[in-house]
């Protein structure tokens, strides 16, 4: 059996509008790279961080501390160096923390001739994603793992379902280069929300997994809104406003902040729309003086993969 395995670990948009810690789903062409050793010595051990300045302490890096959590429950007779390559910013809204926090636990599954299933990985992911965000959510770790869009039915115990991915469907990403703390993000939201905002929202969370099984983009469009979260984190996210309104105005699905923010995500049918969009979103920042990167990407259904 081998030793080493690498693994691209994909990036994700959580919440997808309307549902803020439930849905998410995956990208393709954007994530990290990670190397999952196994050793003699025991023990859970960084032994390399590239790309962002992040700590290599076990304990203060989400890779190490969801990688630690496995280790203790499973007490394997050896233990693992993890080495990340992170291309995804910390504090990106694309799910920096989680493709660390499922790609050591993925890894180390592998090594150990893969002893968990998904959920059972899922549940120990969330403790390397608390440590970033301050709360256990997966709806930034189930798409890593089982790619295209998911539904976290339920944190504990872990209920994963997986949802259709329509077949023409792009994203487009813009991300401006500032850090937005997922933990500070989450600690701006109220704790009550108002009975007529609850009521949209669960109408449009119904309706968008209805549109995805059905491959219905007019429904999938209309389901597109968030009246719970964005009002409150828009403002973290420079020209927020503008952004959505010529994503929508060039053909765009919907569209609205991924994950924590600050990137801001739309949907498309196809990818000429994708272009468009992706191009609309540019012209936003072109003149702004914000650092920013555009991705368009596919939906990666297949999430995690073994390099
Ligand atoms: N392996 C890691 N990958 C990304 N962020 C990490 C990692 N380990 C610790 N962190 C910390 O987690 C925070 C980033 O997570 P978060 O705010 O959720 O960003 P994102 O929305 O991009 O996932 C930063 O404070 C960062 O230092
Ligand atoms: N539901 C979470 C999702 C955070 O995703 P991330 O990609 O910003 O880590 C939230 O919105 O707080």
């Amino acid at each position: 059996m081998t030793n080493e395995i690498k693994l691209f670990t994909p990036a994700t948009v959580a919440n997808v509008a309307c549902g803020f810690d439930v849905l998410g789903f995956c990208l393709d062409t954007i994530g990290d790279e990670m190397t999952v050793r196994k050793v003699d010595k025991k023990g859970i051990f960084i032994t390399k961080s590239e790309g962002f300045n992040l700590p290599t302490e076990t304990e203060k890096n989400v890779a190490g501390v969801s990688a630690l959590a496995m280790y203790e429950a499973l007490q394997p007779d050896c233990g693992f160096e993890i080495e990340i390559k992170k291309n995804i910013k910390p504090g990106s809204g694309i799910g920096s923390s989680s493709a660390s926090a499922v790609g050591s636990i993925f890894g180390m599954n592998q090594l150990l001739g893969q002893p968990l299933n998904c959920e059972e990985l899922i549940a120990y992911a969330l403790k390397g994603e608390a440590l970033a965000s301050g709360a256990e959510h997966a709806d930034n770790l189930a798409p890593v793992l089982y790619g295209g869009f998911t539904l976290v039915k339920s944190c504990n115990p872990v209920k994963i379902l997986e949802l259709p991915t329509p077949e023409d469907l792009f994203a487009v990403i813009i991300h401006p280069q500032i850090e937005v703390k997922t933990s500070e993000a989450r600690n701006i939201l109220p704790d009550k929300v108002p009975l007529k905002d609850a009521i949209t929202q669960w109408c449009n969370i119904g309706s968008l997994v209805h549109a995805l099984h059905t491959a219905d983009y007019d429904l999938l469009s209309n389901s597109l809104t968030d009246v719970i979260v964005e009002p409150h984190r828009k403002a973290l996210i420079p020209y927020f406003d503008d952004l959505k309104a010529n994503a929508l105005q060039n053909g765009a699905l919907g569209c609205g902040i991924s994950g924590s923010g600050p990137s801001v995500f739309a949907l498309t049918k196809g990818k000429a729309t994708a272009k468009k969009v992706s191009e609309a979103f540019d012209k936003v920042y072109s003149d702004s003086g914000i650092n920013y990167h555009i991705y368009v990407s596919p939906i990666n259904t297949q999430g995690i993969k073994i390099l």
